[in-house]
């Protein structure tokens, strides 16, 4: 039974803006799903539509095989979450926040030990609304692995964190799979996602766009790189256009770029280019996951991907 589950799961706000439409993802047990996108692309609505803050306008999700508008009570006694922008009153203390916690979920987890995982403990007897926000952060984070939940679905986790911070929040998402919790966490930073990834989901404007392993997106990215060749004389385009696993030249003034499907065919166009014109200097791009996640969405929304990325986009299709 996958821990997530969403079929056609379709949010349409009264303004008429679809954030989330025809959304079908499943989360497996004991994975970490990175759930990437570039704002506004519909990952919080879709979180809320988890976790039942929202309902769907169509569609439906189940969480641990119950559904989320139905038996969202019982799912919640078995999940941790992170919301997005999580706010805190003067009245508590960070320790108090989780002692609340702990209560609330019937658990007994020792405060102590959450604060000190989450590196807050120093500051647990000061009110929670005096913490930065990397701080308050942490202490969210802490409150969310309260009662060793089933799933964390975290918002943004390493939102405000500094780089220890995300290190610290990383390991312990390690840690609490390595224990059979499946974590779902969204982010808009592919760099995050990879580090602790088993699959990502992509979303772009309301859609998942791509659902992959790590490493099936880096096989799709890696058959793409890039040799930049700045020469003495005036290079043609015409021989280089014809070796096979080249995909695409351009020529500007005397620099030449050939956009490569066969890394290993570098060579052979620095070969053929220098004899015709002496090669003075030479940049080799590969592609990178951000390229590539980059085409996947665009570049944003709005859709204002750079030059590179637009051009780069031709040659996939997501
Ligand atoms: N209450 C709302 N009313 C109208 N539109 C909304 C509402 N909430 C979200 N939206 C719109 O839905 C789209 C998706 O927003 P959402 O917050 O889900 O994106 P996101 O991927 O979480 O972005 P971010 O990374 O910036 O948090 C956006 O166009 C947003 O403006």
């Amino acid at each position: 039974m996958p821990s997530i589950q969403t079929n056609e799961l379709t949010k349409r706000f009264g303004d008429g803006t679809v954030a989330v439409e025809d959304l079908d993802l499943t989360v497996d047990t004991g994975e970490i799903f990175g759930f990437l996108g570039p704002n506004g692309a519909g990952k919080s609505t879709t979180i809320n539509m988890l976790l039942d803050f929202i309902r769907p306008t169509d569609g439906s999700a189940e969480i641990l095989g119950m559904d989320t508008q139905t038996e969202i009570t019982a799912i919640r006694e078995r999940i941790g979450v992170l919301p997005e922008g999580y706010e805190f009153d003067e009245y508590l203390t960070g320790r108090e926040y989780v002692e609340w916690a702990i209560e609330t979920k019937g658990a007994d987890d020792d405060p102590d030990e959450i604060l000190e995982t989450v590196g807050i403990h120093d500051d647990a007897d000061r009110t929670a609304a005096s913490y930065s926000t990397g701080m308050a952060q942490r202490l969210a984070f802490g409150m969310a692995l309260v009662d060793d939940p089933d799933l964390l679905i975290l918002d943004e986790p390493s939102a405000g964190l500094d780089p220890n911070g995300i290190q610290r929040m990383r390991s312990i998402l390690r840690d609490r799979a390595d224990d059979g919790t499946t974590v779902f966490f969204s982010s808009h930073l592919l760099s995050e996602v990879e580090a602790v990834c088993d699959r990502v989901g992509v979303m772009s404007d309301g859609q998942l766009v791509a659902e992959d392993t790590i490493e099936g997106l880096r096989k799709k990215a890696g058959g793409r790189s890039s040799i930049e060749l700045e020469c003495a004389g005036q290079p043609t385009v015409d021989n280089v256009e014809t070796l096979d696993g080249v995909a695409e030249v351009v020529l500007k003034e005397t620099t030449l770029t050939a956009y490569c499907t066969d890394s290993s065919v570098k060579a052979d166009v620095v070969r053929l280019v220098d004899d015709q014109a002496d090669v003075v200097d030479i940049f080799v791009e590969e592609t990178s996951l951000e390229e590539l996640f980059n085409r996947y969405t665009s570049g944003g929304r709005d859709g204002s991907g750079t030059d590179e990325t637009e051009r780069a986009s031709q040659g996939v299709s997501a």
